[in-house]
């Protein structure tokens, strides 16, 4: 379960985000849609505890992040999979994050038969990856710990068709065995793809949500919906 709730985060002059509420209930792929500098990041990562609310709260599994009994296990993140050190093997970095949480080591090879990377990719310098293959890497990473909650930021981003229908089936597995997703995405058609409800930001506000079924059925142009709305709403609330 992820509870958003009045969240708002200002740095300095920057309302990055602005009195935001939603929640992620288990069984759920929740798509976090908005254009670049909406204010996705800064709300995942309060979530995350790696950012601190100006105001409202941001909970996961009913807590705060730093007040879950283990976090790191309990939620899987990927915030930057461009940040995975590039001088380390696929095999290295999920050994180490496995020896943190203290799970064994075989879970590591379960974890890349889950996201489709082989023995011999494991072995290579992150820095020689595909950018589909990083995130596939990333994702395999947020799932050591055998996590209720995933918090992926731009998952799907280099992926390409036959991955992002990967996604969908790795993250629908996931939610439908009692797991809540939340991952961003700039694009419209890649998280349509992949999530089955939609949170829409728009310059720290939210600006539509609903589940795929009813934002379609209200007759308007999705895609229409995305760029008008999110163009139009100002930090100052122009959109109510
Ligand atoms: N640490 C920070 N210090 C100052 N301003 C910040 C900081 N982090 C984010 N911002 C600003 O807050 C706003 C929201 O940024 P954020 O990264 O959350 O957006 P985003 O929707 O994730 O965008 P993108 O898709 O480009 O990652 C932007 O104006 C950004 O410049």
């Amino acid at each position: 379960m992820i509870t958003i709730q009045n969240l708002t985060k200002r740095y300095g002059d920057v309302l990055a985000v602005d009195d935001i509420s939603f929640t992620v209930s288990p069984g759920n792929v929740c798509g976090f849609l908005g254009p670049n500098g909406a204010g996705k990041s800064t709300t995942m990562r309060c979530l995350v505890g790696l950012a601190e609310p100006t105001g409202g709260t941001a909970l996961v599994l009913g807590q705060r992040y730093h007040d879950l009994t283990a976090p790191a296990a309990q939620v899987g993140t990927m915030l930057d999979a461009s940040a995975l050190h590039p001088g380390r093997t696929g095999l290295e970095i999920l050994t180490q994050g496995a020896i943190v949480l203290g799970l064994p080591r075989t879970r590591v090879r379960e974890v890349l038969d889950l996201v489709g990377l082989t023995a011999k990719e494991a072995k290579r310098r992150v820095g020689k990856y595909s950018l589909g293959m990083r995130q596939r890497l990333g994702i395999a990473h947020a799932l050591l710990g055998s996590p209720s909650v995933l918090v992926l930021d731009e998952p799907a981003n280099g992926l390409d068709p036959a991955g992002i229908r990967w996604m969908r089936g790795l993250l629908r597995d996931f939610a439908t065995r009692g797991g809540t997703v939340l991952l961003s995405s700039h694009l419209l058609h890649e998280v349509q793809q992949i999530a089955d409800e939609l949170v829409m930001i728009g310059q720290g506000r939210i600006v539509a949500h609903g589940t795929l079924a009813e934002l379609l059925a209200s007759g308007d142009d999705l895609e229409e919906m995305f760029i008008t709305r999110t163009a139009t709403t100002s930090r100052e609330g122009a959109l109510s």
